[in-house]
């Protein structure tokens, strides 16, 4: 599906990173990063292996603290605020991560119930049930609601898990590599789903990924993580109109024969 041009507030930085400096022992994985996640986007956060993707989503999410400079998430400091506060701004961000992180011995309502019954202190069963048909129907997966995940396929095991994040409603959605280890089909209907979680829930998004494809049909913009900072930054058009040979392989990989 084409996707539709998206509402985005540029100036409204719901992520705003300045200066971002980290390391690990002689290696400075991260070199001076200036990046805004803009309120309603879908940004793509590309690079090659070991480049600091993953590093980039746990310094955002206060899982790993920053060496210098500064990264502002919904309007806190990330690297400032306190383990209270830092579990409460969590709750407003959605991680999908690549094994979906299902629980295998619960079904697919029970797995959806977990996260509400845990954050929501005295939601209802009626709101609980009408949270979980709501997410259920978001996904396009309503029939699945009693079934376990070893009965699911890898891409709505993937359809469950980004149902779980929006239970909570989340304001910002990190997906790493949503279109990993799926066949080419799963994959269009995976990046669709992010463009309706878009559009529905007014997410703004940071999605990591390989996957060109999913880059092209989901991103507003791309940014690409070279040398330890975000050198290429744009419409997928302007960050693959060049000859940089560190950046021409990943097209050509993806979509020359
Ligand atoms: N806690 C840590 N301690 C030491 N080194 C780390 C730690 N976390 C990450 N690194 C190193 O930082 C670098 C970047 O890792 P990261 O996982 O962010 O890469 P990535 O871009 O996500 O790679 P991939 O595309 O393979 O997932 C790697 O060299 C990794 O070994």
């Amino acid at each position: 599906m084409q996707k539709q041009k998206a509402k985005i507030d540029t100036s409204n930085e719901v992520v705003k990173i300045r200066g971002l400096e980290k390391s690990f022992g002689d290696y400075d994985v991260l070199r001076g990063i200036d990046l805004d996640l803009y309120q309603g986007e879908n940004l793509v956060v590309l690079g090659r292996s070991g480049t600091g993707k993953s590093v980039l989503i746990k310094l955002i999410s206060g899982l790993l603290r920053p060496d210098a400079g500064s990264i502002e998430v919904l309007g806190n400091d990330v690297a400032a605020i306190s383990q209270r506060e830092l579990e409460a701004l969590r709750i407003r961000i959605g991680f999908s991560f690549q094994n979906s992180a299902l629980y295998d011995s619960m079904t697919v309502r029970k797995n959806l119930e977990f996260p509400l019954v845990r954050n929501r202190k005295g939601i209802t069963k009626a709101e609980i049930d009408k949270n979980v048909e709501s997410v259920l129907d978001a996904v396009g997966l309503s029939q699945t609601i009693n079934q376990m995940p070893s009965e699911l396929s890898g891409g709505q095991r993937k359809r469950i898990g980004i149902a779980r994040t929006l239970i909570l409603n989340p304001e910002i959605m990190m997906y790493d590599e949503p279109t990993a280890g799926l066949d080419p089909i799963t994959c269009i209907e995976i990046n669709d789903l992010i463009n309706e979680v878009q559009k529905n829930y007014n997410t703004s998004s940071i999605i990591i990924t390989h996957d060109l494809t999913c880059a092209k049909q989901t991103g507003d913009r791309v940014a690409m993580l070279l040398d330890g900072q975000f050198q290429r930054v744009g419409t997928f058009e302007e960050v693959f109109k060049t000859d940089d040979v560190r950046v021409k392989p990943f097209y050509d990989y993806n979509f020359t024969e």
